[in-house]
């Protein structure tokens, strides 16, 4: 508290205002994978995906792929050490991470510069023997995890055939023999054993047996059915590294990268990268939905603004319609963007309904937007959102749903739509140009109001309020010769056969 007091006072007064925020940083030090499922390339992914600093050195580079691995060229030690060299002079690493250490004097130059810059942990995955069944590592490196690396390790977390291999190959065939091998290895020097099951054979759960030296935990979880397992013990031991990079006890960080592991692999059970037995998984628990999402060619297309329909609850309930049946309507007649807008739904009704009407609009190539509710919108992988002036902010919202979704903005003033361009929203909603009865307490900008916005706006401009075919004319003979490389877009709100007003009005815009 002082210090941190004095500190404050000390840069106010000599102005330096320099704060450096003082980042997690894991250094893994293991073999490339080409196929990009394990090793190096597996811990970048692990760590990147909880949120942590990871730099690399290379100890082998490795020709592999789904089917297995095809060749291995070990680093020179003299060049392993001068990568080590380079990472530890000069960065501030929290945790080493070790995976394929390809020869015993790699080894042992490894643990000569752990002596020489010491971590606050050390995670050692002591790996022999690829998912594919390849010997990467030979026996006689045994002698060098033994004598010199347990020793300094705060977790080692051998597979089954690796705690066998540690352990003089003895069998190990059950829960039971893992604890007895746990107990045996921790006794090698390791403060942490992790015993991992994921291939124990006819085991309906992936059982993982902990041992701190005192007590043992089993840890549980579902086994999932899928083929992309390559690379599950490399990700499981960044996991661990970046967790206690962040602070973590060992048993809480073991448990968080464990339930990580199970999550990515249930969510990549289907992924088909690769024509062999092993593939990989996704780390980031993005490419399902990005393969299901390919037909976009571009993330936003202001076209796309031309003829904008926002859905309402109570006008759909007044004339009978789901929320569905109103986008489809919609789009049918020539809508080419629709936003969600259900101020009233029930959550779990609004992310189902969501989905339906995602599907339908991507069958018509129409982006769909959600009013104000992102956590929907990433619920059902949306397009983007619509947020007003008091909804989340426009900076918060594209940080929570990435530099790709489609974020407008409503203004009202200049100064709003200059912020909105600021912040870095896609186009701007602009309204009400007339009075509405779908919102309340709605100040009404007038045909002068929007044309001075237009003016100043340098997004795209999406007219709303009020707007319908009797007046829609008027307002693009107004607004539209004063806009300059924008298009006004007209809003749709709540009418019973949304469908016809966008045909007509699809029809007027060409003229
Ligand atoms: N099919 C699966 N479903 C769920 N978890 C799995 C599956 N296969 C492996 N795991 C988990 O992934 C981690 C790595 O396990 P394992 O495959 O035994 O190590 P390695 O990849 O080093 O051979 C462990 O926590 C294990 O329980
Ligand atoms: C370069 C390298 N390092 C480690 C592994 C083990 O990973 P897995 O046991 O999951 O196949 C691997 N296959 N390749
Ligand atoms: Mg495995």
């Amino acid at each position: 508290m002082h210090v941190s007091m004095a500190m404050q006072m000390d840069e106010a007064s000599t102005n330096l205002h320099i704060f450096h925020n003082k980042v997690p940083h894991v250094l893994t030090v293991a073999g490339s994978d080409s196929g990009s499922g394990a090793g190096i390339q597996a811990d970048l992914k692990a760590c990147a995906a909880h949120r942590v600093y990871c730099s690399t050195v290379i100890t082998a580079v490795t020709a592999q792929n789904t089917v297995g691995v095809q060749g291995v060229n070990i680093m020179p030690e003299d060049f392993v050490a001068e990568q080590l060299r380079s990472v530890l002079s000069d960065m501030h690493v929290d945790v080493v991470k070790t995976g394929m250490l390809p020869s015993l004097n790699i080894l042992k130059v490894l643990c000569q510069n752990l002596r020489e810059f010491p971590v606050k942990a050390l995670v050692v995955d002591p790996v022999m023997v690829s998912t594919s069944g390849h010997v990467l590592v030979g026996p006689s490196i045994l002698d060098g995890f033994r004598e010199e690396l347990l020793p300094m390790a705060d977790i080692i977390t051998p597979n089954i055939k690796e705690a066998s291999a540690l352990l003089n190959y003895v069998p190990l065939k059950s829960v039971s023999d893992m604890r007895t091998a746990a107990k045996l290895i921790h006794e090698l020097g390791p403060r942490n054993v992790l015993v991992k099951g994921g291939d124990l054979p006819d085991s309906l759960d992936c059982i993982d047996v902990f041992f701190d030296g005192e007590e043992f935990y089993e840890l549980c979880s579902l086994r999932v059915n899928t083929r992309n397992t390559h690379g599950t013990g490399c990700t499981l031991a960044s996991s661990i590294a970046a967790e206690l990079a962040k602070g973590s006890s060992m048993l809480s960080a073991v448990k968080v990268a464990k339930r990580y592991v199970e999550t990515a692999l249930d969510y990549s059970k289907d992924l088909l990268i690769g024509n062999g037995a092993q593939g990989p998984f996704d780390h980031f628990l993005a490419l399902k939905n990005i393969a299901q999402n390919s037909y976009r060619q571009d993330r936003f297309n202001p076209n796309d603004l031309l003829l904008y329909a926002v859905t309402d609850s109570s006008m759909n309930r007044k004339w009978g319609h789901s929320i569905a049946e109103a986008v489809r309507a919609a789009v049918e007649g020539g809508a080419t963007i629709v936003q969600l807008r259900e101020k009233d739904a029930e959550t779990r009704d609004f992310v189902n309904a969501a989905k339906v009407c995602l599907e339908i609009c991507r069958s018509f190539g129409v982006p769909l937007l959600i009013n104000d509710r992102i956590d929907v919108a990433l619920a059902c992988d949306a397009d983007g959102v619509h947020v007003g002036q008091s909804d989340m902010p426009t900076r918060l919202a594209r940080s929570l749903l990435g530099p790709e979704k489609i974020i407008g903005v409503s203004c009202k003033t200049p100064e709003q739509a200059e912020q909105a361009w600021i912040d870095g929203a896609d186009y701007i909603g602009c309204g009400g140009v007339y009075p509405t009865n779908t919102k309340a307490n709605n100040r009404t900008i007038g045909l002068d109001g929007l044309r001075e916005i237009c003016q100043a706006s340098k997004l795209p401009v999406v007219a709303i309020g009020g707007i319908g075919l009797s007046n829609a004319g008027v307002v693009m003979e107004k607004a539209l010769p004063l806009v300059v490389g924008h298009a006004i877009n007209f809003a749709f709100k709540g009418r019973s056969s949304l469908g016809s007003y966008a045909l007509v009005l699809h029809q007027l815009m060409k003229q």
